[in-house]
């Protein structure tokens, strides 16, 4: 599953002038190149139809490379195509692939013209004009179009470097406000190695790391920082952890930073909470409240107290956890995962086609009798006397 959501593989797409070179040197090489004007006519056009069909296919077979190599985004996971949209633009991606098929069109039909015309030429002459001039405009159809694959090879570059996040395993989401303390957490439960640094938005795009509990596998994913402000106004770098928060089934893991020593105060933090709420319908939420090496939560203004106390009282679960010492983070991460896991199982029992009994997990094989003879089953005499 993983591997479908590996962008790695797509093939380097040139650009206009070297996909140019490199279908000419092609047909050059790869097709015959005597011919003399003794030869009879039919064997002359067929000698340069076959250097236009040549370049057509070698064409075709380029361009369909770069179609179905890359992902559509309507065969994608809805996470993989929302992200394209924000990163890419959908409707540029759309223009520029529609761009590329049009073009394998449209040499197609160049090359059937030509090809056409070159049965009524009378010479060695001028079937060789006429084939100049088809392989003249099937590059130069390309050469148009050279902004597209620039486009194209630029989306392939970020593509191979996004992360390979599954979006049907157990997953846990980090987020919050920058510089609470996303990151740190990422690093002191898997060994994916994120930048951590004491300023906001170090992190830019979704990180993902690994690791086991009760001997299976999951995933975790950093995503940026994001501030309290509408939808509207929120950037690329906001709407990637947007995105996840939106599309993927998993627990919601709420960074706080007690010490507000991210620039945000504790209440403002939980409004951020509040605002982005509707993106944890259905998932379990905890809440982490960060860095207590630094002060912990009995230590904070009454009033702030409150705030968290009025949070508890709403069935979110905070914990209180520190980067540093380690403290914590690993209960946090065993409540996580048990919720998920707990999610995950109910769900499975509830939907449809699955009966909770023993039957529906086993296969009971009834064969049709092949004749009329009697096949009695057999116990051996030395099992029924049990020796
Ligand atoms: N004292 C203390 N500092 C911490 C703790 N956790 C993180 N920090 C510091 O907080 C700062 C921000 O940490 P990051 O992990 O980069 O925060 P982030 O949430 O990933 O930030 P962005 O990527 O910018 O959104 C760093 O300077 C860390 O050293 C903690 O438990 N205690
Ligand atoms: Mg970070």
């Amino acid at each position: 599953m993983t591997s479908l959501y590996n962008f790695k593989g797509i093939t380097v797409v040139p650009s206009a002038k070297e996909l140019k070179e490199i279908v000419l040197s092609k047909t050059q090489r790869k097709t015959p190149t005597v011919v003399h004007r003794q030869y009879a006519i039919s064997r002359i056009r067929s000698f340069y139809a076959r250097k236009i069909k040549f370049l057509q296919q070698t064409l075709h077979d380029k361009l369909s490379q770069i179609i179905n190599e890359f992902p559509k985004t309507e065969e994608v996971h809805p996470f993989y195509s929302d992200l394209m949209n924000i990163l890419y633009d959908k409707d540029h991606y759309k223009i520029a692939l529609g761009q590329v098929n049009t073009n394998r069109h449209l040499v197609a039909q160049i090359a059937r013209e030509y090809v056409r015309l070159m049965k009524y030429s009378d010479s060695l002459y001028r079937c060789k004009l006429l084939k100049r001039a088809a392989l003249g405009r099937m590059v130069k159809l390309l050469k148009r179009q050279n902004a597209s694959f620039e486009y194209l090879e630029q989306v392939r570059q970020h593509l191979s470097r996004l992360p390979s996040i599954d979006p049907n395993t157990r997953t846990l989401i980090l987020c919050g406000f920058p510089n609470v303390g996303k990151s740190s957490l990422m690093n002191s439960l898997t060994r994916a190695d994120v930048e951590v640094q004491p300023y906001a938005f170090t992190t830019k795009s979704l990180y993902v790391g690994h690791f086991d509990y009760r001997y299976l596998r999951w995933q975790i994913i950093d995503t940026p920082g994001i501030l309290d402000q509408p939808l509207e106004q929120r950037n690329t770098i906001e709407m990637q952890a947007v995105t996840a928060l939106a599309h993927l089934k998993a627990t919601v893991l709420f960074m706080m930073d007690v010490s507000e020593q991210c620039d945000h105060t504790i209440e403002e933090q939980i409004n951020l909470f509040e605002s982005i709420r509707p993106l944890f319908a259905n998932k379990p939420v905890f809440v982490g409240l960060n860095k207590v090496d630094i002060i912990r939560r009995g230590e904070i203004a009454p009033e702030k107290q409150a705030l968290l106390e009025k949070l508890e009282k709403n069935d979110i679960p905070i914990f209180e956890l520190s980067t540093v010492s380690k403290e914590g983070v690993i209960t946090l991460r065993d409540k996580a995962c048990d919720a998920l896991m707990a999610q995950r199982v109910q769900r499975k029992l509830q939907s449809k086609g699955y009966d909770n009994n023993i039957i529906s997990r086993l296969y009971v094989a009834i064969p049709e009798p092949r004749d009329d003879k009697v096949r009695a089953p057999y116990i051996p005499p030395g099992a029924l006397n049990g020796s």
